[in-house]
């Protein structure tokens, strides 16, 4: 299992050597800080005409000093960018690779908005809080040791007093840092519940406008959205308390300091000169202001990290795919004594024996509720606890790979899933494939008129809001035969489409050759229940008639009285 360190060492794979020259640049630009303290110091004894140097030599040093800072400033604008760029992508493709080894099931025990808040809120957080304040922090710690070097060098005693003074801003520092972390874990977990919201309401509009409840859906949206900015009002209140803190400790660090510098002047204690005063003064922004912004960087790399582990949580029942490969063909689905229960009150699935035979097509029938849908989920792999054994040839269905399993497999449900691109592009769902072997199944779907009429590089809107039911339906049904899986598992798929449509798109599916079909429908058609090989009959979740529509009907059994209510 990845931990929030593992997750942490990404930001520096393959980046090590810009995150090294970024530290670097960092790193000599803070010990500029105390060249610019000196440069004051000569400049200002020369003032006072105490300066060993010439007026051309301070000339000099201010023109070297500005190239030397100029330059660093072109390298850093190089390499810095470079490291956080390349830091987040690696970042973000490791969790985007985390959630896609999640099985389907555990995939959807976390509400969808969850992940999206982690892959868009949570990384610009990261980001900010926790990349950013590396090199701030690499800097502030260079900039105290360079200032305090300086400091030392000027005035030892005066030195010791500034830092025992600096220990005040110091302890506030500390004793505020964490609130912030927490503050900053507050806010992603609104976000999370703001995000899921917001895309439910987003999904359901046409329900919410269809049934008039905009007001309420407005309502809701407002009270999350207002819970959302409530924290981080806190968070940003939070911040400005920590900062407050800090700045009045700077400002008594530094007034001490001073006042301290002029009496010891005034009391000729040491060799000081007003120069030296001056730079001391500017070298005590060297250690104040690091440890003025010290809560905030070490607060918001705290809570960056939250934000990792939080991460790392959701992608805990993320399980390498290390199942078995289905080598051969596939010849038969056996399922043996087959019982499921979603909780152990309510079995779904009761004692199932079936055998399903390569090639061949199945209906399966019964009222709402019977377990039809559960059947097609079990198959799918979705779940692992049944009782009773499935196989794939002789591939325990546990034991099988995901991977393996939707070579084979297909599924086609009622809701087909359309990405906003081109028909092309939700054919071979991105893929390359030669241009024939697409157009083969464009033609074996029924697509054909569709592609003539708007071209294969229509764009389909999202979810495919520009096209029908029928048409997104049959987009499905190419996207299956592309894939040349061996069987085809079909969910109500036509139950929302008008009879035509829906005679013409079950037809297609039963001219299909050499592909397993198990098509769950509510459509008791006898011209197409007819030309299934099997009709599977379930109740209660108990497979209770089997065989071919004649056979069935003339059993008279419940098969029949289902069709004949229908009629
Ligand atoms: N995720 C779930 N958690 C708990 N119970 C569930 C879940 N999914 C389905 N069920 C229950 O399992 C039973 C069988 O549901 P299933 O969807 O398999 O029936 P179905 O025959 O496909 O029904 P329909 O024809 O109405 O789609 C129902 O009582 C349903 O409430």
């Amino acid at each position: 299992m990845q931990t929030t360190k593992d997750y942490v060492k990404l930001f520096f794979k393959q980046n090590k050597f810009v995150a090294f020259v970024s530290a670097l640049v960092f790193i000599i630009l803070s010990t500029t800080y105390s060249i610019v303290s000196w440069i004051m110091q000569v400049i200002f004894d020369y003032m006072a005409g105490n300066s060993t140097y010439s007026f051309e030599s301070i000339l000099l040093m201010l023109g070297g000093y500005l190239f030397v800072a100029a330059s660093l400033f072109m390298v850093q604008r190089s390499v810095y960018p470079r490291f956080l760029e390349k830091a987040m992508n690696q970042y973000k493709e490791a969790v985007i690779k985390k959630l896609f080894k999640k099985s389907y099931s555990d995939f959807l025990i976390t509400n969808s908005g969850t992940y999206l808040s982690v892959l868009t809120n949570d990384c610009e957080r990261i980001l900010e809080t926790y990349l950013k304040n590396i090199f701030e922090f690499i800097q502030n710690i260079i900039m105290v040791v360079s200032s305090l070097t300086l400091m030392l060098y000027y005035n030892s005693l005066l030195t010791i007093i500034a830092i025992v003074i600096a220990m005040i801003p110091m302890v506030c520092s500390l004793l505020t840092a964490r609130s912030i972390a927490t503050r900053e874990e507050q806010v992603s977990k609104t976000n999370e519940s703001y995000v899921s919201l917001t895309k439910d309401i987003l999904n359901g509009i046409s329900v919410i406008k269809s049934f008039k409840v905009e007001n309420e859906a407005i309502s809701r949206y407002q009270n999350k959205s207002m819970q959302l900015e409530h924290t981080k009002k806190m968070r940003e209140q939070t911040f400005t308390v920590v900062s407050a803190c800090g700045t009045i400790a700077y400002m008594l660090t530094q007034f001490g300091v001073m006042v301290i510098g002029a009496w010891m002047i005034h009391e000729h204690i040491g060799t000081m000169t007003a120069g030296m005063i001056l730079a001391f003064i500017n070298l005590m922004n060297g250690i104040l202001q690091p440890i003025n912004a010290l809560p905030r960087i070490y607060g918001g790399m705290s809570g960056a990290k939250k934000l990792i582990t939080k991460m790392s949580d959701y992608m805990s029942n993320a399980k390498e795919d290390t199942g078995e490969t289905i080598k051969q063909p596939l010849a038969n689905i056996a399922l043996q004594d087959v019982s499921y229960a979603y909780d152990t009150d309510h079995t779904i699935l009761k004692h199932i024996n079936l055998q399903l035979q390569a090639g061949k097509s199945y209906a399966v029938v019964g009222p709402s509720g019977a377990g039809k849908s559960s059947l097609i989920n079990l198959l799918m792999g979705y779940y692992q606890n049944y009782d009773g054994s499935v196989h794939f040839n002789n591939y325990e269905l546990k034991q099988i790979s995901k991977y393996s399993l939707y070579e084979k497999i297909t599924l086609m449900q009622q809701s087909v899933f359309i990405f906003d691109a081109s028909i092309w592009d939700n054919i071979t769902l991105f893929k390359q494939f030669p241009d024939a072997e697409v157009d083969r199944v464009i033609h074996l779907a029924g697509l054909d008129h569709l592609i003539s009429q708007k071209g294969r590089d229509y764009q389909c809107g999202e979810n495919g809001s520009h096209l029908s039911g029928g048409e997104k339906q049959r987009i499905a049904i190419a996207r299956s035969l592309l894939k040349k899986s061996e069987i085809l598992l079909v969910d109500e798929a036509t139950s929302a489409l008008d009879n035509e449509t829906s005679a013409n798109v079950t037809q297609s599916i039963l001219d299909l050759q050499g592909i397993l079909r198990l098509v769950v429908t509510h459509r008791l058609d006898a011209s197409s229940l007819k030309q299934y090989d099997e009709i599977l009959v379930m109740k209660d979740g108990a497979l209770i008639e089997r065989g071919n529509f004649d056979t069935l009907m003339d059993s008279k059994e419940y098969f029949y009285s289902l069709y004949t209510i229908s009629k």
